[in-house]
């Protein structure tokens, strides 16, 4: 849902139904609509994904989470990047609850970022390792799964199991523009992969039609996961 206006996403959501797709609500709607936005739609029956990735001091994000979970949200996250002491911290906030619970995930290296930017900011390695020891301080802090890109689902999945959620930005239809994200697969490729949440934004709210663009992600990922299991 990153359109500049209330106006516009309302407009999108319309057309959708809750159990054809969640909404992911980030940075910009956000700061624009503010949580009574959020509240409404998971009033009208949304799994609202509240993509504002936390990254503060331990307190800080810990009273972030609260409120995040307050709003009744579906998914929330931090950036594992915030080390341990703040991962315990959203855990302990979210799960310390009683009653609703939202899913708690961390973005590991985000995926408009290669190589270079790796090395531009003194990240060791390669992007991959840099995932697999994030991967590593989110299922040490009990977190439920990472924001990571479908090219390294496979290996999170060996490395935190098949519970622990990939949930995976810079998914791109095959023909679609790569914009500024750097680690891209295709719906199918994605769910081949192991990703179990795919994150499609722009092919999405840039299409001349999007709830078709929906739709036929939808069948692709239908498609793929039939075929599998009938492997
Ligand atoms: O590593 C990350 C973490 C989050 N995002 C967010 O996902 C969407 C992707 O949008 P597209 O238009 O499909 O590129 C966007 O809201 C990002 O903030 C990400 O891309 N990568």
């Amino acid at each position: 849902m990153d359109y500049d206006s209330v106006e516009e996403a309302q407009r999108l959501v319309d057309t959708l139904t809750p159990g054809s797709c969640c909404l992911k609500v980030g940075k910009s709607l956000f700061t624009r609509a503010g949580p009574r936005l959020v509240e409404a739609w998971v009033r009208d029956g949304w799994d609202v994904f509240l993509d504002l990735k936390f990254h503060d001091i331990p307190n800080t994000v810990a009273g972030a989470c609260r409120a995040a979970a307050d709003l009744g949200v579906w998914m929330v996250n931090v950036h594992a990047l915030g080390g341990p002491a703040m991962l315990a911290a959203a855990k302990t906030a979210i799960g310390g609850r009683t009653g609703h619970r939202p899913l708690l995930t961390a973005v590991t290296v985000l995926t408009s970022h290669d190589q270079t930017t790796l090395d531009a900011i003194g990240l060791r390695g390669a992007p991959q390792d840099a995932v697999a020891r994030l991967t590593g301080l989110a299922t040490a802090a009990g977190l439920d799964g990472v924001v990571c890109s479908a090219q390294e689902a496979a290996r999170v999945r060996a490395q935190s199991g098949d519970d622990f959620r990939r949930v995976t930005p810079g998914v791109r239809p095959r023909g679609s523009a790569q914009d500024d994200q750097r680690r891209i697969l295709t719906p199918a490729e994605a769910m081949r992969a192991g990703a179990t949440d795919l994150v499609v934004g722009r092919p999405v709210t840039r299409a001349s039609d999007p709830p078709q663009v929906v739709e036929s992600i939808a069948n692709e990922v239908a498609i793929t996961v039939q075929a599998h299991a009938g492997r």
